[in-house]
Parts: C-alpha cells; structure tokens; sequence
C-alpha cells in the first residue's frame, strides 16, 4: 500500500534521513522505532507532504505521491497525527473530529453526524459535547486517531499516540487500533512504548542516525545486537550476553 524509496532528508549539515526505505502492506500494522532523534518524525513528515526529502519517492497504492500537498495525500488516503496533539480549545469533541469529517462532507449536518459516530466507535461517546480543552492526554490521543479517521483515510501514520500514557490506557489504545485495523484500515507507528509494538505490529523497522539499520518483528529485534546497540550505545549487545551467561 505505501512503499517508500530511498528517502534522504538534509538540515544543513545534518543528514535526517539518509537512504531510508519501508513498505506498508494493506491491513499491516507496521512499526518505525528508533532512539531519540532517529529521524523517525522527519519521515513521517515527508511521506505525509509536510517536508519535501531531498531525494526518493514515496508511492500510495501504486501512485507516485512524492511532494504532493497534504490534504491532497489524505484525498488519496493516508493521513498523519501528531505527537504533540493541539485540538482547537475553544471547540466541542465533536466539532474537533468534525474537522476531518469535513474533508468529505461539504456540510455540518453530515461532517458532525460522522464525527459523532466515529467518537462513540472509539469509545468516545460521553466527551462528544465537553469543550476539548477538557480532555486528560489519554483522551486527546484518542481524538488525534478519531480526527485522522474522520477524513476517511486508510492508512493511518501514528506519531507516538501511546506517549505520555499511564499502562491501563495503553492497554485501551492497543485495543483500539486492533479494532480499527480490523475494520479495514492500516497503521504506520511511531512508538517507543515497546509493549504495544510487541502487542500490535507485525513487522518493524529501525531508524539509527537517519538510516534505517533493521527490519523484523519486533520479537526478533529486540535481540538483533545492531538495534540492541542503537538504543544502549557501542558494546551494550555484548555486555548484555555476558551479564546473560555470568
Ligand atoms: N526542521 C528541522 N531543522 C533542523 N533540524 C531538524 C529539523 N527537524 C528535525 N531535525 C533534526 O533531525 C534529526 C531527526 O529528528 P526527528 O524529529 O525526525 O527524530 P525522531 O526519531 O522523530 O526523534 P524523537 O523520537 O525524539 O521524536 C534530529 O537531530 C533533529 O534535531
């Protein structure tokens, strides 16, 4: 559903991203990991339109989407969240995911009717009417996913919705987006909260210093001593086998 080629991402004299490629199946839950500064945001901002990549190309069913505006990118399908989640304050729930709703309604009636049953899916149904400036994070996170699912879209780009979350409401959001993969839709995760990767993506790639050093399931990257090494610095896999055998 998404292949993305190549992708290099200069900030000066910073290498973001270098050479970077991934695929996303249609129905997959795909994760992106990486340490801090990994160049895993930057990613996203280029196959969403935000950024344009220096050099590569991003596909979308088939379709060369490289440097194509946003809201053009989520006419097609894909859309992307944010880490950190600004609701517009002064409105309702509602009226927050109704924002997304309007991409394919050109009326309120409708574009609300759809953000109401698209919060109540997303176990939303209580807050529909509160002002979103009432919203603990656990709730915020879930109107980022209610908004980008409200444009119709269906590959859906997380940025870290699990950051920032007490154990039980990670357990919720894991719930969630299996519920809303079931239904049709597929994921691109940024996360760092290693037990919904292991719980939720089927296959995962790392970003190191803007290159990307390893794909696999999650399982079998935890114990590749290249990741085990991004995260621990130079020497960890070692010292780790060591400590394992002593
Ligand atoms: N607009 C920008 N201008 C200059 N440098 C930037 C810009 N955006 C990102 N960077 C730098 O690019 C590198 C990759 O940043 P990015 O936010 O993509 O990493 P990340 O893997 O998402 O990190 P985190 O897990 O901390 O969110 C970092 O060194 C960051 O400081």
């Amino acid at each position: 559903m998404l292949e993305v080629r190549n992708l290099t991402k200069r900030f000066g004299g910073l290498v973001a991203v270098s050479d970077a490629s991934l695929d996303v199946p249609e129905g997959a839950i795909v994760g992106l990991l990486g340490p801090n500064g990994a160049g895993k945001t930057t990613c996203f901002t280029i196959i969403a339109g935000f950024t344009r990549a220096d050099s590569g190309s991003v596909r979308l069913n088939g379709q060369d989407i490289t440097g194509m505006a946003p809201h053009r990118i989520c006419g097609l399908g894909m859309v992307r969240t944010f880490q950190i989640v600004q609701p517009f304050a002064g409105l309702t729930v509602q009226e927050n995911i109704a924002v997304g709703a309007y991409l394919r309604h050109d009326n309120r009636r409708d574009a609300m009717a759809e953000a109401r049953a698209i919060g109540k899916r997303l176990g939303m149904g209580a807050m529909l009417d509160r002002p979103a400036s009432s919203l603990t994070i656990a709730g915020r996170k879930r109107l980022e996913i209610a908004r980008a699912l409200a444009t119709g879209a269906k590959l859906l780009l997380l940025d870290e919705v699990m950051a920032g979350l007490i154990p039980t409401e990670v357990t919720e959001i894991v719930g969630i987006i299996r519920q809303i993969r079931d239904e049709g839709h597929t994921f691109l995760m940024i996360e760092h909260v290693m037990q919904a990767v292991m719980s939720l993506a089927e296959t995962a790639y790392v970003l190191n210093y803007g290159k990307m050093i390893a794909q696999g399931t999650p399982r079998q990257l935890v114990r590749d001593p290249a990741v085990v090494e991004a995260y621990l610095g130079h020497g960890a896999a070692a010292r780790l086998q060591e400590a394992e055998h002593a």
